[in-house]
């Protein structure tokens, strides 16, 4: 087996688990380069709840996270929570600023331009984010993906990417997620409405305790 032959991620025998409670038990997967896997089950099933897990804001007691070939957490995968994580009080500029940092990336002008053109927020630059809709809020932490290739965040782990976007966006993020693939990347996403793009599906509902 060559390294580009090397799962970017496997779920061995993992339980989803919120504190002491078991949600799921056994799920397995494996997530290679060129991966779209759609995380899907019933509301309350567990799929945030596995993602926080894999990111390494929850702990995971049973099971293995091998990740390129080492089992270690935190993998420090792109997470976007669909919690949005905006700060009112910044521009929409300085959240993407914001963001873009927790990756180690320090964006010029014509990065955060071009990143929020492609979210359809060119001029809002320095629009307070607490002047935004519910759309347009979600639009910020997604134009991040625009600046995110592989070399940088192999895995991106997103939760409901789509929530509160128009068809117009849905189509853009999925061409995206589309590239991101090709390109070598792996993504592991929740979706409450299909996803056209997607290549592999994980349906939580199998593994409920
Ligand atoms: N903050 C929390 N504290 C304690 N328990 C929680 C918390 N959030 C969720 N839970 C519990 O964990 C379970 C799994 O929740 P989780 O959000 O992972 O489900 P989900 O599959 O993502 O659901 P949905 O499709 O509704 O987003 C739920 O049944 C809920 O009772």
């Amino acid at each position: 087996m060559t390294a580009l032959d090397t799962p970017l991620l496997v779920l061995d025998g993992l339980t989803v688990q919120r504190g002491e409670i078991p949600l799921c038990e056994e799920v397995s997967l494996n997530l290679s380069a060129g991966s779209i896997c759609h995380l899907i089950g019933a509301n309350g099933t567990g799929k945030t709840t596995l993602l926080m897990q894999l990111a390494g804001l929850l702990p995971v007691m049973t099971g293995e996270v091998v990740y390129q070939g080492a089992v270690s957490l935190p993998i420090q995968p792109l997470y976007v929570s669909h919690q949005l994580g905006i700060h009112p009080n910044l521009t929409v500029a300085q959240n993407l600023t914001f963001l873009l940092n927790l990756y180690g990336i320090t964006p010029s002008v014509t990065d955060i331009d071009d990143a929020l053109a492609w979210v359809g927020l060119q001029g809002f630059e320095t629009v307070s984010s607490s002047h935004l809709s519910a759309g347009q809020t979600r639009r910020i932490t997604l134009a991040r993906l625009y600046l995110l290739t592989p070399d940088i965040t192999p895995l991106w782990l997103l939760d409901e990417p789509f929530t509160a976007l128009d068809v117009d966006m849905v189509v853009r993020m999925e061409d995206r997620l589309s590239d991101f693939a090709n390109a070598g990347g792996s993504i592991l996403m929740t979706s409450h409405q299909a996803v056209g793009v997607a290549n592999q599906v994980l349906d939580l509902s199998n593994y409920m305790v």
